[in-house]
């Protein structure tokens, strides 16, 4: 199931639903901060929106009027059909351009407005801590800044035009009536109430049932989601049978909370046609008989039945806007929460990547401890003390699950340690500028992603305004050149979606020329589990190698055969330090972790 809705809080539903409240609503309007770069427009979409309601409004008394001149009960200015007539096309015709208009002048404003929310959250995102995207699942978050903004949008164009158009209609159409009959208006209020109120009762069902079947159709993406990410696990663990049966069973669900939605929306068509319709005979009825006593003219009959239908159907509507209403509040409540949440403090000034000042990359762990946010009960990593001077390289080495890419992540600054100090050039990198600590990292993970662009490009992310000869340069230092050349397309060649794939110790290398191209004074190399031919681990460690001179660097490293040049090996276990020393020193000592890594690794190949 996926975990829904950030912090819900009691006024929010488990629905994502949001009570109309003073506070709620108060709250929710903040998100029109988004309109007012674009508040002339809006007001002009208004000013349209207005008229088109107005408008309309004239329609049921034209209507009137032409009967009665047809039957020769009119006098003046609508006397003349073909007048009364052309007035009632011109109205249509005005009604018609006004809501170009107002649709026009809308879709400017909501389209602008919510671009620029979508541009602030993902912006948001992306500078979130590491720690935020653990406590959620990626699906959630994207549906932030899709399906939420999209209610929003919603809300901005549709449904505050349509909740506008149909009060309008409900208030104006209720004060023409009244002036046209009090004694029908007051019949036709005594029923009407009675069916508002259940109108309401109804829809709110609807709503409710509604919003689950979205739900669920999400769940049933989630399921979508994860399977494609991981298509290559459910193939090889031949689960596809599996995956399909877990997504029908989603499916069944929401095709079931569908049903039953329509089951309800059914029932309530139904109550709306007896209900309104009845209701509509009712009024005819009693309108023909104050007609038959000459209490109104029988055109008056005609406007007011029309005019009861208007305010019957935006009765309908309106039930339906305020669970549209009631939604947009939860989803903008959850944008806006998002949007509060706090950033890692980089440097987001634009001149920030070019002025970093360069460390000299002396590294020190002071009694360092660790558990992670999200499971705090568990201690990672305990007193761990250690220092690594500038250009010196250790290696951690050590048991699965033991801590070595946690003291990497700290060395990032992706979470902040719990115990002890961590300092670079004797600064605590908690009161050092983030952006400087990390500009002054380079990493070659053991898992390298490229994104779906060219070699180019995933290259010159390392430092994105470098010239085409430095990336050259560094794809030749990276011993990825040579194989780049072989592609037609050379640098231009796409990687990853509809490009080529690239294998594993081609796609290091390239992560690895992107590392050169970063220049940085600390280098962290998490060794790929998976090895790689002789011929090409080669060629890494060849380039590793170029990687490394001149810089502080600490390797994770998997296969010992590749560490035995470090000036220290630390052996993690448990999150500690257990042995440390170097290679010739660590393998002298029988009884040994290293020692009996080592001759396990030896016996294995
Ligand atoms: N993001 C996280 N949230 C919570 N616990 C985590 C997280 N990442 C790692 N852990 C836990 O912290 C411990 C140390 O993990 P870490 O990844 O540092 O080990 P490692 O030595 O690098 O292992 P490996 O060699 O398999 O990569 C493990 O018990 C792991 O389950």
């Amino acid at each position: 199931m996926a975990k829904r809705g950030f912090g819900l809080n009691g006024e929010q539903d488990k629905e994502g639903r949001k009570k109309i409240t003073k506070e709620s609503f108060r709250r929710g309007l903040r998100i029109f901060s988004y309109v007012l770069p674009y508040k002339y427009k809006f007001i002009v979409g208004l000013g349209f929106l207005v008229l088109s309601s107005l408008t309309f409004m004239a329609f049921p008394y034209l209507v009137g009027k032409l009967f009665d001149s047809s039957t020769g009960n009119a006098s003046g200015l609508t006397e003349d059909i073909n007048m009364i007539a052309i007035g009632l096309f011109l109205i249509i015709l005005a009604q018609g351009i006004f809501s170009f208009f107002r649709v026009y002048f809308f879709a400017q404003v909501s389209e602008n407005a919510v671009a620029d929310i979508r541009r602030d959250l993902y912006s948001k995102f992306v500078q979130l801590p590491i720690s935020f995207f653990e406590k959620r699942r990626v699906g959630e978050i994207t549906s932030r800044i899709t399906t939420d903004v999209a209610q929003v949008q919603d809300a901005m164009s549709i449904t505050l035009a349509e909740l506008f158009r149909q009060t309008t209609t409900l208030i104006v159409g209720i004060i023409i009536i009244m002036w046209t009959s009090i004694k029908l208006s007051l019949f036709m209020l005594a029923t009407f109430p009675v069916l508002v109120a259940l109108a309401l009762v109804f829809g709110r069902k609807i709503k409710g049932l509604s919003k689950k079947t979205q739900d669920e159709l999400a769940n049933t993406n989630v399921i979508v989601e994860e399977t494609l990410q991981a298509i290559n696990t459910v193939k090889a663990f031949t689960n596809e049978m599996f995956e399909v049966a877990r997504y029908r069973n989603t499916l069944g669900k929401a095709v079931k909370t569908a049903l039953s939605a329509a089951y309800y929306r059914g029932a309530f068509i139904t109550f709306i046609i007896v209900g309104l319709f009845g209701g509509i005979i009712l009024v005819i009825w009693y309108g023909a008989t104050l007609v038959a006593n000459g209490d109104i003219e029988p055109g008056s009959l005609i406007s007011f039945v029309l005019y009861t239908v208007f305010i019957g159907a935006s009765v309908g509507g309106l039930g339906d806007l305020y669970g549209k209403v009631q939604a947009a509040l939860g989803a903008t409540e959850r944008i806006l929460e998002i949007l509060q949440e706090e950033e890692e403090p980089t440097d987001k000034s634009p001149t920030a990547l070019s002025q970093v000042q360069r460390l000299h990359g002396d590294i020190s762990y002071n009694q360092v401890a660790f558990s992670y946010p999200t499971r705090q009960d568990i201690q990672v990593l305990r007193d761990i003390n250690f220092t690594v001077r500038a250009g010196e390289k250790v290696a951690l080495v050590g048991p699965s699950g033991a801590g070595k890419s946690t003291i990497i992540q700290l060395l990032m600054r992706f979470y902040d340690v719990t115990g002890g100090s961590l300092t670079v050039d004797g600064k605590d990198i908690r009161n050092m500028d983030l952006t400087t600590l990390r500009a002054n990292i380079g990493v070659v993970p053991q898992e390298v992603l490229l994104f779906g662009g060219s070699i180019r490009e995933n290259i010159a992310y390392g430092r994105p305004e470098a010239t085409e000869q430095e990336i050259i340069d560094a794809a030749r230092k990276a011993n990825a050149y040579d194989f780049i050349m072989t592609f037609p397309e050379g640098l231009d060649t796409l990687v990853g979606e509809r490009g080529i794939k690239l294998s594993g110790g081609q796609r290091q290398r390239v992560a690895i020329a992107r590392a050169i191209l970063k220049n940085p004074a600390i280098l962290v190399l998490d060794e790929a589990t998976s090895s790689l031919d002789s011929e090409s681990e080669h060629l890494v460690q060849l380039a590793m190698d170029e990687l490394m001179k001149g810089r502080t660097t600490i390797v994770i490293a998997h296969r010992l055969a590749t560490i035995r040049k470090v000036d220290k090996i630390l052996v993690i276990d448990g999150g500690e330090i257990v042995e440390e020393g170097s290679h010739e020193l660590l393998s002298m000592s029988p009884d040994g972790i290293y020692a009996n890594l080592l001759k396990l690794q030896f016996e294995l190949s």
